[in-house]
């Protein structure tokens, strides 16, 4: 009797339009809020592979000492468009790489763009960080290693556009201001070196570029004492154009040296090359590669060619033998711009019109130590 008067008063209260109304609202709010409850929590645990604006602006400690709840993280990547070009990677803002000299071997000028330095670091600071990067970066691990591999020039070669392609690829960290560690910085010591170095996980490659070690004396021995394995990549330029460029970069910042011309020669007249002048002599490759032969008898392998790098990045990458296998994506354009992250302003400077009657004497003078080159690294670059 109990039961039936139960069930009577239970049917009656279901009968009601109005009450089933309502209980189907009740079961649609808990259903949503259920979702919500799940899909927070799984966001927030999925790994993160873009930077939100917030984050970017983070250091590595400030990063793991941070709290944010789950439901955070998730307003936040609903909210905030993910910014992937804010994040700073820490080896940029080392003063002791801000700080290092930068003098030409025999000139003492700037040898590379510090202003170049300042752009693209600049432009750095808005590069996505790689996904492996950034998970060792967030959780602490990864540790400092010394370069594996090491592109030792040559100035004005296109060492900062090959450092750029790869370095996109995220197996490869690199630090992007010159250390000159092998060069000008060699009594710092090697704990030193590694310090400037960007954290990698197991796998990762470690990189530097330093267009001067090419032409230093000292840095095949150093660079063997360190490791013999060490991989060493060259780009190379057509001397004569190598020099105009190197020839250019001075001019932009003291703009009253002499002109091109005159200091090519020793004697005009007589078409006397001056060799001291560095920036002819960067250019003889063939005097260079001997000194690195006797510590690394394989040489620089590979030895790209900057048209070539022009041309045909990944071609030529390829062809080198650097990251042939991986599918390499070379001038990657950021998520949200337009703009491939490569150079600097510095880079691409008009050149000054250089006497034609100069240009053939050096392109005469360079011909013999060119075909010796072509012979020590078995290829012929074309540039006579
Ligand atoms: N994608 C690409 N590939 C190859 N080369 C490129 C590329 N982009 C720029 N450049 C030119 O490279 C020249 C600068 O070389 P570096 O980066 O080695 O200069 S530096 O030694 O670090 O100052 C510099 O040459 P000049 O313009 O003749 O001065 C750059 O314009």
């Amino acid at each position: 009797m109990e039961y039936s008067l139960v069930c009577h008063s239970l049917h009656a209260f279901w009968s009601s339009p109005v009450k089933k109304k309502l209980l189907l609202l009740s079961i649609m709010l808990l259903v949503w809020v259920y979702m919500l409850y799940s899909c927070v929590g799984y966001c927030s645990t999925m790994p993160s592979l873009v930077v939100d604006s917030y984050r970017g602006k983070e250091t590595g400690s400030a990063l793991a000492k941070r709290t944010d709840s789950g439901r955070m993280d998730l307003v936040s990547r609903l909210l905030v468009q993910p910014q992937p070009w804010e994040d700073i990677e820490s080896d940029y803002e080392d003063p002791s790489i801000r700080t290092a000299a930068s003098r030409d071997l025999l000139n003492d000028e700037p040898e590379t763009d510090r202003a170049d330095e300042w752009d693209e670091m600049r432009g750095e600071q808005h590069r996505a960080p790689e996904p492996s990067a950034m998970s060792s970066f967030s959780n602490g691990s990864g540790s400092k290693k010394l370069p594996q591999a090491i592109i030792i020039g040559v100035k004005k070669g296109g060492t900062r556009a090959l450092l750029e392609f790869l370095r996109v690829h995220p197996d490869i960290r690199a630090v992007g201001a010159e250390p000159h560690f092998f060069d000008r910085n060699y009594e710092n010591g090697l704990e030193w070196y590694r310090d400037l170095m960007p954290k990698t996980l197991e796998g990762q490659i470690t990189m530097e570029k330093t267009p001067s070690y090419f032409v230093t004396r000292e840095a095949p021995a150093r660079i063997s004492a360190m490791s013999r394995d060490t991989k060493l990549i060259v780009v190379v330029r057509d001397p004569v154009t190598r020099a105009i460029s190197d020839y250019t970069q001075t001019l932009s910042k003291k703009p009253d040296i002499p002109s091109f011309e005159s200091l090519t020669f020793k004697n005009r007249t007589t078409g006397l090359i001056d060799t001291s002048w560095s920036a002819i002599q960067i250019g003889i490759y063939a005097k260079h590669l001997d000194n690195w032969l006797q510590y690394f008898p394989n040489g620089p392998d590979p030895v790209c060619e900057r048209r070539r790098l022009i041309s045909d990045p990944a071609g030529e990458l390829g062809r080198a033998g650097l990251l042939r296998t991986k599918g390499f994506p070379c001038l990657k354009k950021a998520e949200g711009s337009s703009k491939p992250h490569c150079l600097g302003k510095t880079k691409g400077r008009t050149h000054p019109n250089i006497d034609p009657e100069v240009v053939q004497r050096l392109r005469d003078f360079y011909r013999p130590f060119n075909m010796k080159f072509y012979q020590m690294t078995g290829h012929n670059f074309g540039w006579d």
